[in-house]
């Protein structure tokens, strides 16, 4: 191959957040996490099948997403009970049954598709190898995103992955996160409700009271001293106590 030709691969790669996970086991504690059920599983970034063998081993219908013409042939030789869909997650129309979602996500993109998730329905748990750093940061809570969906959905650290149980390895290591669905408040709540936590986010105030005067006039006692130490059903409850 001549030199030319592998920096244009490799350059590809990068864009592709192309790094492999080489250590079965990462793989199965992702395909492990999911809940026992005959629902299909979609796999975004199916790249060399290290996870798209775990998931088909669990005996579950696998639809794996790919946009690399290479992986996507390579795969459907090897797996032919995998159905692959050639082309961009970001705009991958996700089966409008009940499923299951994996994937190790390419790290560029991690926050483009867990905000498309969120919006997305039908999945019912997600598993997503992401930065190990965000993983942590979205399961401890705390920050607006974090805020403004909570009453749906609960987010959970499976644990890292060290960057060398990627190829190739990346500048950070992963982390499993777990998402799950829940219902803290109707649905149909939600849009006023993500407005009422930007507000709270972005109002001025050295303390959670003063922000909350800012945004309603309202005099609270008892809250925590910042927004970020608000747990997902304490912002549900502050959220009730304005409305109401
Ligand atoms: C981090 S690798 C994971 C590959 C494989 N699942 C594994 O764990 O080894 C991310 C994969 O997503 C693919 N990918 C990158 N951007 C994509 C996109 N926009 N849509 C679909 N696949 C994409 C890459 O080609 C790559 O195969």
């Amino acid at each position: 191959m001549s030199y030319r030709r592998r920096s244009a691969r490799d350059r590809a790669r990068r864009e592709l957040g192309q790094n492999f996970l080489i250590n079965p086991r990462a793989a199965r504690r992702m395909a492990r996490a999911l809940t026992p059920s005959q629902d299909p599983v979609v796999e975004l970034g199916a790249g060399r099948g290290a996870l798209t063998r775990e998931l088909v081993d669990l005996g579950r219908s696998v639809i794996a997403v790919e946009l690399d013409r290479r992986c996507v042939e390579r795969l459907s030789a090897e797996l032919p009970r995998v159905r692959l869909h050639h082309g961009d997650m970001r705009e991958f129309r996700f089966p409008v049954r009940s499923h299951a979602v994996v994937g190790n996500l390419p790290f560029g993109i991690t926050t483009t598709m867990t905000r498309t998730l969120l919006t997305t329905q039908h999945w019912t748990e997600a598993v997503l190898l992401i930065q190990h750093e965000v993983a942590v940061k979205r399961a401890r809570g705390g920050s607006q995103l974090n805020a403004q969906w909570s009453p749906w959905f609960e987010f959970r650290s499976l644990g890292e992955v060290p960057a060398q149980h990627f190829r190739p390895i990346p500048a950070c290591s992963g982390g499993i996160l777990h998402i799950t669905r829940r219902q803290l408040l109707p649905a149909e709540r939600r849009n006023d409700y993500q407005a009422f936590v930007r507000a709270v986010y972005q109002a001025r105030g050295r303390s959670l009271a003063e922000m909350i005067r800012n945004v309603t006039g309202r005099r609270l006692h008892g809250l925590p001293p910042l927004p970020k130490d608000l747990t997902p059903q304490a912002w549900v409850r502050l959220y009730r106590r304005i409305t109401s």
